[in-house]
């Protein structure tokens, strides 16, 4: 009693009543608990600075860069995409060596931008070289969840720090990030940071910086060959604008004209890439690039997903290009690292799920069936 006296808790007040007998005891126990939690015996020491870390990490408001429904859109309606913050490097002699074991890449399957990774991490052979975990598609209110938190078929806890979200690793590597908790991340194990989440350089990264370490056979894959970059960058600087990102601004466009600013360019291009794939297998060169890798990502969701959910329904690709859609099929049924990278589940789940601002109901279509057709 001494203790509860001398407790700054307040007493709760409670009226006579029927049940007063219960609330009183039930009055008790709360403060006896509460006492106990205060006179935890022992604390291990913290620096200031990691329980400053650690109160921002969960006590901020971070809601306007986690929750897509809380976006703040440009005044004439159309989508711009923020530029990624961490933009390190795997190299030689530099902050981040070429080390086996030493870097774990998040993504998930939904994201194109982070399948493209998964596309060159096993086309190069590095599976033993960058592990990986897998999000849950549920893209909700804290953004990215690991299964801990969502607990989705093919989904991944956290291995390194069991986060519960992408969130909160990039706040764990600076409490004041202000920008989208975006997937993928490739992080440093060694330096427990973020090296890079930009997946157009966390490719190149995958095609050249492991070489010396990898057998011969898959250090001599060059999917950005000197002779054809010039050609390889041409091409992904449109295909990229109304393309890759093209399909978002259509998608995620608040006024009619920002959406048919976004859809026309779109279906142009994918006239201009139709001509150029007639009769080839490639995009550029005769060979295998990651001009392609980049373009199949958008291309394998067009019918399951940006021709309903993103309103691109000029044409879909199965009915309206057969260069396209021939190109896709061989991409996928003929190379692995193509179909063991692509889960349609992960893919429709987030799209239909994580977007109520456009699908309020989160009901994910059937079909199409199925989901990409044989060759
Ligand atoms: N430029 C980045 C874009 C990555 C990106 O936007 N990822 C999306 C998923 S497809 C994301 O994580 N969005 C979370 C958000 O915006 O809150 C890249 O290519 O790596």
């Amino acid at each position: 009693m001494n203790q509860l006296r001398s407790s700054r808790l307040p007493l709760l007040r409670i009226q006579p009543g029927p049940s007063t007998r219960y609330l009183r005891a039930a009055a008790i126990k709360l403060q006896v608990n509460r006492l106990s939690s205060l006179s935890t015996p022992f604390q291990p020491p913290q620096t200031r600075a990691h329980i400053e870390r650690r109160s921002m990490s969960t006590n901020r408001d971070v809601s306007k860069w986690s929750d897509i429904s809380k976006s703040t859109f440009e005044a004439d309606g159309s989508f711009k995409r923020k530029p990624s913050s961490f933009r390190d490097f795997i190299q030689k002699g530099g902050k981040f060596e070429p080390e086996k074991g030493r870097y774990h890449l998040y993504v998930s399957y939904a994201c194109p931008w982070a399948t493209r990774t998964l596309i060159v991490r096993k086309i190069k052979g590095l599976e033993d070289f960058i592990d990986v975990s897998v999000v849950s598609p549920h893209m909700g209110a804290h953004g990215w969840p690991f299964a801990s938190a969502d607990a989705f078929p093919g989904a991944d806890n956290d291995p390194l720090f069991n986060a519960q979200h992408i969130k909160d690793l990039y706040l764990r590597v600076n409490p004041d990030y202000e920008g989208r908790f975006t997937v993928p991340v490739l992080w440093d194990k060694k330096t427990s940071t973020i090296v890079n989440n930009e997946s157009s350089e966390i490719i190149r990264m995958f095609n050249s910086a492991f070489n010396d370490q990898l057998p011969a056979d898959r250090a001599a894959i060059d999917l950005y060959p000197e002779s054809l970059r010039k050609e390889i960058d041409e091409i992904n600087d449109w295909v990229y604008d109304t393309v890759n990102n093209g399909v978002y601004k259509a998608g995620f466009a608040t006024t009619q004209t920002a959406y048919e600013a976004a859809v026309k360019p779109l279906f142009e291009s994918l006239d201009r890439l139709e001509k150029i794939l007639e009769g080839k297998d490639y995009l550029v060169g005769d060979q295998l690039t990651e001009a392609d890798i980049r373009l199949f990502v958008t291309i394998v969701r067009f019918d399951p997903v940006y021709v309903g959910h993103f309103k691109c329904n000029i044409r879909t690709i199965r009915d309206g290009y057969p260069a396209i859609h021939r190109w896709l099929r061989k991409l996928y049924w003929n190379n692995d690292a193509f179909s063991s990278t692509c889960n349609f589940d992960h893919i429709k789940t987030h799209y239909y799920w994580s977007h109520p601002h456009i699908n309020p109901h989160r009901i994910v279509p059937v079909g199409p069936i199925p989901n990409i057709l044989p060759l």
